[in-house]
């Protein structure tokens, strides 16, 4: 068995209280053997987090990872105007090869901010894996499904992929890879391909992950057309099980946040999307309340437009407070299990907690800093005051993927001056 030890960090615990230990994995198996003092003559190599918070690595439970490439492209517009006129006509463009360098371009952010493990909608989905495997994260991907204004053959054609995808790719990169069945919205794919292809995904034992309540743009044709609210029309075609979950869930009401408890389905909380395109706020207070599952995720890094968690994470403290009405609302305590073990739980992953037997998914955060000073409260500094640049080592499944701020798996000025190039020839080709 071959070990490594995380030394002399304040490591947070799934009761969100600190202690002072080591962290002993077993890298053979992926997973945390052992929380305690003293633990690094048990191991081959040891990681320094002296000064340092032993987090849990963080979970993006909602990512288009490739969009880094598009990055500031289009800016200040609202999701249907902004995905009609400027990023739909870009992402036409984009080759396999583009997706392979905007994904690695944004998996090296993902590392530098401490985020272990992610779930992602988007195209070209095994060039997105490729990067994955060698990045070390781990991620549930899907193919992104749109069938309007496609014609049936080719409408059908892209839900097939969406299945044919998930079915080959689950269990990939030696299990850090799993799938989901992805419908892209709710408006966006038709009825009667959801009516065919939810059943096959069920059968072949993946989730489902859709955009969801998102703008009230998009509540108001479901209610018209079909006379329910978009979760009971979801559910109505099956696509609202305990293991599926749904992006954004901005304009839920009662009676779909009470399903939304019911069933099990997580709902992925992306306030920096919602508030940059005006999408509304959340009422993720009322979901907490009402015992939904609620993660975080960034959304594409073109409306957002970082894949930082800990911006995140404050982004969805402040908004749930304004959203309530509540200084009280969306605590800091509930924004870091959010961005841990809420989208672990939502996206269906182990990771999120630091314990014993759990995945080693882990970032040490450097404490070190003026504005972590003083360091009465860890978990108010993880909510409110950390920033990515804080980041020293990021583990993932047991394996050293950032040592001392050097993301170790990818080679990043190589992979910045890909996705620069490949970014620069996208946008040409867009606009001419
Ligand atoms: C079909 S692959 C995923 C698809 O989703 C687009 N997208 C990015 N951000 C959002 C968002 O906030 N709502 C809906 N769709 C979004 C992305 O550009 C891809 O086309
Ligand atoms: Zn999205």
């Amino acid at each position: 068995m071959t070990t490594l030890a995380i030394t002399d960090g304040r490591v947070l615990r799934p009761d969100l209280t600190v202690t002072a230990a080591d962290v002993l994995i077993d890298q053979d198996s992926g997973e945390i053997r052992e929380i305690g003092p003293d633990l690094a003559s048990e191991a081959d190599d040891t990681l320094d987090a002296a000064n340092s918070l032993v987090t849990p690595g963080f979970v993006n439970g909602h990512c288009h990872v490739a969009m880094t490439l598009l990055r500031g492209y289009a800016d200040d517009k609202p999701l249907e105007t902004w995905l009609r006129e400027d990023i739909w006509p870009a992402e036409g463009e984009l080759t396999a090869a583009d997706i392979r360098a905007g994904a690695e371009l944004g998996l090296l952010e993902l590392i530098k901010s401490g985020v272990t493990g992610f779930a992602d909608m988007y195209f070209q989905v095994p060039e997105v894996a490729a990067a994955v495997e060698t990045a070390g994260l781990r991620a549930r991907l899907g193919h992104g499904i749109v069938t309007v204004g496609k014609d049936g053959e080719t409408a059908r054609e892209d839900a097939a992929t969406g299945l044919e995808i998930a079915r080959e790719y689950d269990g990939a990169a030696d299990g850090r890879i799993s799938t989901a069945f992805m419908p892209h919205s709710l408006t966006t794919v038709g009825s009667e391909y959801l009516t065919e292809f939810v059943p096959k995904a069920r059968e072949a034992g993946v989730p489902i992950h859709y955009h969801a309540n998102e703008t009230a743009d998009e509540v108001a044709p479901i209610v018209d057309e079909h006379g329910v609210r978009p979760l009971e029309y979801a559910a109505d075609r099956g696509l609202l099980e305990p293991e599926d979950f749904v992006a954004h869930g901005v304009h839920v009401d009662e009676t779909e946040i009470e399903l939304l408890a019911e069933v099990g389905t997580g709902v992925i909380h992306c306030p920096a999307s919602n508030m940059k395109l005006a999408s509304g706020m959340a009422p993720v207070e009322r979901l907490r309340e009402a015992g939904v599952t609620v993660g975080l995720g960034t959304d594409g890094a073109a409306s957002n437009n970082d894949l930082s968690m800990l911006d995140e994470a404050r982004d969805a403290a402040m908004l749930g407070k304004l959203a309530a009405d509540d200084a009280s609302a969306v605590p800091a305590e509930a924004v870091v299990e959010m961005m841990t073990r809420g989208s672990a739980d939502a996206i269906g992953f182990e990771s999120g907690r630091l314990e014993v037997g759990a995945p080693a998914d882990l970032a040490v955060i450097d404490l070190e800093q003026p504005h972590l000073t003083p360091p009465h409260d860890l978990v108010s500094h993880l909510a409110y005051a950390v920033a990515a640049a804080d980041v020293r080592h990021t583990v993932c499944d047991g394996r050293v993927l950032m040592r001392d701020r050097e993301v170790l798996t990818l080679e990043a000025t190589a992979v910045r001056e890909r996705a620069l190039e490949a970014a620069e020839a996208v946008v040409e080709r867009a606009d001419a």
